[in-house]
C-alpha cells in the first residue's frame, strides 16, 4: 500500500511490459502484413506491408487521401482492418490493442485537449490514465514538461496556449508514460515555420535518446530532415521505401536538369527526349525539370538551349511516385 493507504500500481506498468519478448531488440516496433480496409466502394488501404525496426524515426509520407491517418487509427485499434495482420511491439492488434496502447504514445492530429484545466493537470490526468505509479507521477509530468519545453507554462490553462504550445502539449501527453513507441499524425500540420522548427527540434532530441517514432506527414521537408526511413504511400499502399538518400538515388538519379521558361516547341522537344529515355519530368513554375537528367544526353552541351543542374531531393521522388505536386508548407 502507498502512504495514503492507496494501492501502489506495479512500476512495471510504467512504459514497460511484463512479457520479456515484448520490446526485445529483435521485435519490430510495427509490423503490418497485407492489410486491407475498405469504406463502401473505396479501397482505402490496399495490401499494406510495413516493418518498422525499433530505435528509428519512420515516416509515412503521402498525399491527401493516401491512407496515412487510417493506418494510424488501425495501429491504435480505433479502426479495424478488413484483413491482414498488424502487430505493435509484438502485440497483435486489435486482439491485444490495450497492451499495445500502453506501450505507445499517440500524438493526434486534432487538438482534443480539455480546455478547463492547467497544463500540469492535463498531464497528471494522462499519467494516471496510463497507470504511471502515483509516486512517480510528479517526476513523469516534470520530465514531459521539460521535453516539450512547457515547464514555464505548467500552471497556464490549456486554452490560453498558443497553437504551437498546444501541439507541444499533445506531444508531452504522449510522452508522459515513457512509451516505447510514439505515433505522430501530422505533428506540424497548420503550424507556422518557426513553430514547426520547434517541434522538429523536440523530435530530434527524442530521436537522439533512442526513441522509436512513426509519423505521418505530407511535408517532404519534415520527412527528409527527421526520418531514418521513409515509406511513400499512395492509394493505400507503399509504393517505395528506404532512407531518404536511397529513395533519391533510386528514383531521381544524381542530377536534375532544369530548363527555364522554354518556348512551346523547345519544351516539347525536351519532353520527347526525356520520354524516349524513360526519364520522369515535372514542372516547377515555369521550369521544366528532368529527373535522372544525367541520362538525358551523354553530351550535356548538345541541347541548343540553356539549362542548369541541381541535386535531386525527396520532393522529386514524391512527385514522381505519387503524381501529386507538393502541398505548400
Ligand atoms: N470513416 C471514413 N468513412 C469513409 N471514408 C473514409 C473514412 N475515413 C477515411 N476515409 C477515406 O479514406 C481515404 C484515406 O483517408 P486518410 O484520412 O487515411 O488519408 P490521409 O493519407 O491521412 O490523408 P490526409 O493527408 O488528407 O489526412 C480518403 O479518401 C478518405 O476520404
Amino acid at each position: 500500500m502507498g502512504k495514503a493507504g492507496r494501492p501502489v500500481e506495479p512500476s512495471e506498468s510504467f512504459g514497460h511490459s511484463l512479457d520479456p519478448a515484448v520490446g526485445a531488440p529483435g521485435i519490430s516496433a510495427l509490423k503490418l502484413v497485407d492489410v486491407r480496409k475498405r469504406y463502401g466502394h473505396l479501397q482505402v488501404i490496399d495490401g499494406l506491408h510495413l516493418d518498422v525496426p525499433q530505435g528509428s524515426i519512420f515516416s509515412l509520407l503521402g498525399p491527401n487521401g493516401a491512407g496515412k491517418s487510417t493506418t494510424m487509427r488501425m495501429l491504435v485499434g480505433q479502426t479495424r482492418s478488413d484483413s491482414g495482420s498488424i502487430s505493435v511491439l509484438g502485440h497483435p492488434v486489435p486482439a491485444r490493442a490495450r497492451e499495445a496502447r500502453s506501450l505507445m504514445g499517440v500524438v493526434p492530429q486534432a487538438d482534443n485537449s480539455d480546455e478547463e484545466i492547467t497544463v500540469r493537470e492535463c498531464l497528471q490526468g494522462f499519467a494516471a490514465l496510463q497507470r504511471v505509479p502515483r509516486r512517480e507521477r510528479n517526476a513523469a509530468v516534470d520530465r514531459a514538461l521539460e521535453l516539450a519545453r512547457l515547464t514555464s507554462r505548467a500552471d497556464s490553462r490549456t486554452d490560453r496556449l498558443s497553437g504551437g504550445m498546444k501541439r507541444r502539449l499533445l506531444i508531452a501527453r504522449a510522452l508522459v508514460h515513457r512509451p516505447r513507441l510514439v505515433l505522430l499524425d501530422e505533428p506540424t500540420v497548420g503550424l507556422d515555420p518557426q513553430m514547426r522548427q520547434e517541434i522538429w527540434q523536440i523530435l530530434a532530441e527524442l530521436r537522439a535518446e533512442g526513441s522509436t517514432m512513426v509519423m505521418t506527414t505530407h511535408y517532404i521537408e519534415e520527412a527528409e530532415r527527421l526520418a531514418d526511413r521513409v515509406a511513400v504511400m499512395a492509394a493505400g499502399r507503399v509504393v517505395a521505401e528506404g532512407t531518404p538518400r536511397e529513395l533519391v538515388d533510386r528514383y531521381a538519379g544524381s542530377d536534375v536538369r532544369e530548363f527555364h521558361g522554354l518556348p512551346p516547341e523547345e519544351d516539347a522537344l525536351v519532353r520527347r527526349l526525356a520520354d524516349e529515355a524513360g526519364l520522369p519530368v515535372r514542372n516547377v513554375g515555369h521550369t521544366l525539370a528532368v529527373l535522372r537528367g544525367e541520362r538525358l544526353l551523354k553530351d550535356r552541351a548538345a541541347l541548343p538551349f540553356a539549362s542548369t543542374w541541381r541535386r535531386p531531393n525527396l520532393e522529386d521522388v514524391f512527385v514522381t511516385l505519387t503524381g501529386e505536386e507538393v502541398p505548400a508548407g
